[in-house]
């Protein structure tokens, strides 16, 4: 028979060869799988074949087989809370998935509409209302409504979610008591959201005939490392996963619905959060476990657009983007993807698409590992507001020997990374540290804006972005290329911030096509 690996696979077992035959030279990944040597009880699966998604399985003695499975998994969808916000968003999501009967999808939930900051606030409540007012706190009965109604309206037994209910409320008593809000409850605080919508749903899915089954990410391999509320995926979660969810679905064909955001911590065994918007990363995640065709993550815009709407109203979708210029945007603040969720589909080369589940036929954005730039000049503009920006003036002489690394040695010590919001409490030990070498100025309230596009032409998109700063008097306080190429920031006020956003994207994309073929791409 002969089989070919997807790419994904060969990852898979080229690692787990290395892990366990570490002095033995690399073989083809399908003939190591002849002679692996796995520890006891260690079993392996992965998915084999891009189209087809068969399985390659090695059992507890190390043997190898091959099981065609045929009709196995070939996507993931992730909706997100806007996508699942009520009883009717439900409906359509279920009725989209019933659209494509030729995919056999894994479905990615995160909590429904605002869940997670009514469970944030909630919680926060709790610390001071005092226990006996635990049942008053607004947010206790906006979560308990929209999950009460949805259900109802869904025509579902509210049985689906009444033990999540009555665990938030001793939760949130237990909170009251402690007049504490851990990071770790906070994690178990949120984790709340997604374990409802997604019970939920499964359970609609259920009704209408379609088979579901649900799955709490942090019960079925999702390993993390114990950084509540910002926690990082550890590649243990790829086998364990991989192997859960094909082992359930060889033995029962349910559309799986698990939840995004949550992980289970490596060394506290407890449920961790992925930090906001994390379920894209769940999504990733799956979709590099098990080697699949695509990553659907479902929104509320039509893809990924030209700037942030609520910031500028005629940003538009954006068709193509790289992983790279994914990466960067959502780093440097785009809202609309989590900044560590392109790496697992980098990894994989796992083309993502972002879709609109309130307007499925518009074509959204695809990423990919490259894509045509001779047309590209700016992709999209985006706005992280509220950062300071520190004046750095070595005290010694100019050019010092290893200043810069001393410099960078003291932010890496107090765990604060550059680029990123830094509160004042944290920034007031930076400010002293750095009092010692050098002459330290504070500047509050400044804004980055980063120009997502093609570095190729630099001078081109610089030009450009100039004239619209000196044409609204603006001050470009700072400028810095960031080293992937695909992007370049610009600081300024905060108070000027948006009205250049707005400028920008006036320049860029709406007052008609800058002619690229005249202008001559810059040279590295
Ligand atoms: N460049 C951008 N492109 C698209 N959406 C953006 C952008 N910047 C910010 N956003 C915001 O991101 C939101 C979608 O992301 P998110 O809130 O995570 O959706 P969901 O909760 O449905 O997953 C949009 O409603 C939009 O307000
Ligand atoms: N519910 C979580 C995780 C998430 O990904 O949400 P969304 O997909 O709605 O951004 C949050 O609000 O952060």
């Amino acid at each position: 028979m002969s089989i070919s690996l997807h790419s994904n696979a060969k990852i898979l077992c080229t690692r787990f060869y290395h892990q366990f035959n570490q002095n033995l030279p690399s073989p083809h990944p399908f003939q190591l799988l002849d002679h692996l040597h796995f520890p006891p009880n260690f079993r392996f699966s992965a998915v084999v074949d891009h189209k087809r998604s068969s399985i390659v399985y090695c059992n507890k003695d190390g043997d190898s087989a091959f099981s065609d499975g045929g009709d196995a998994f070939t996507c993931v969808m992730k909706f997100g809370g806007s996508s699942v916000a009520l009883a009717e968003r439900m409906r359509e999501v279920a009725n989209l998935i019933q659209c494509f009967p030729e995919e056999n999808p894994i479905i990615v939930l995160s909590a429904m509409g605002k869940t997670t900051n009514n469970l944030i606030c909630a919680g926060e409540k709790a610390v001071s209302c005092g226990f006996t007012n635990v049942s008053e706190i607004e947010e206790l009965s906006l979560i308990k409504d929209v999950h009460l109604r949805t259900v109802n309206e869904l025509g579902i037994d509210v049985s689906v979610i009444s033990e999540q209910l009555e665990e938030l409320e001793l939760l949130l008593n237990g909170i009251a008591r402690l007049k504490e809000l851990t990071l770790r409850t906070r994690d178990k605080l949120v984790s709340f959201g997604e374990c409802m919508s997604t019970r939920v749903f499964a359970a609609y899915l259920n009704s209408i005939g379609v088979k579901a089954q649900q799955y709490d990410a942090f019960d079925i391999g999702f390993v993390t490392t114990d950084d509540f509320t910002n926690a990082d995926i550890l590649d243990a979660t790829y086998p364990a996963v991989a192997a859960k969810l094909h082992d359930d679905w060889i033995s029962n064909k349910a559309i799986p619905v698990v939840t995004g955001f949550l992980g289970k911590g490596c060394k506290s065994g407890e449920i961790t959060a992925l930090g906001r918007g994390g379920s894209d990363l769940t999504a990733t995640v799956i979709g590099k476990a098990l080697g699949l065709r695509e990553i659907q993550v479902w929104k509320d815009v039509n893809g990924v657009l030209t700037c942030d709407p609520s910031i500028h109203p005629c940003a538009k979708p954006v068709p193509y983007l790289t992983f790279e210029e994914a990466a960067e945007l959502a780093y440097f603040g785009a809202q609309v993807l989590h900044p560590q969720a392109m790496r697992p589909a980098m990894e994989s080369n796992i083309p993502v698409r972002v879709k609109n589940s309130y307007n499925p036929k518009a074509p959204g954005t695809l990423i990919s590992k490259d894509r045509d730039m001779t047309k590209a000049l700016l992709t999209s503009i985006v706005l992280k507001q509220n950062v300071t920006m520190l004046d750095i003036v070595s005290t010694r002489m100019l050019g010092q020997f290893g200043f810069l690394a001393k410099v960078f040695a003291i932010f890496e010590d107090l765990d604060i990374s550059v680029d990123v919001v830094a509160t004042s409490e944290e920034l007031d030990h930076v400010v002293e540290e750095l009092g010692k070498i050098a002459v330290v100025k504070l500047l509050p309230q400044r804004s980055i804006i980063s120009l997502i596009g093609n570095i190729q032409y630099s001078s081109l998109i610089l030009e450009k972005a100039f004239s619209v700063f000196r044409r609204h008097n603006v001050n470009v306080q700072m400028i810095s290329q960031g080293a992937s190429k695909v992007n370049m920031s610009l600081i300024v006020n905060d108070s000027e911030a948006e009205e250049c956003v707005k400028a920008l994207h006036y320049s860029f994309f709406e007052s008609g096509q800058v002619a690229l073929t005249n202008a001559k791409a810059d040279s590295y």
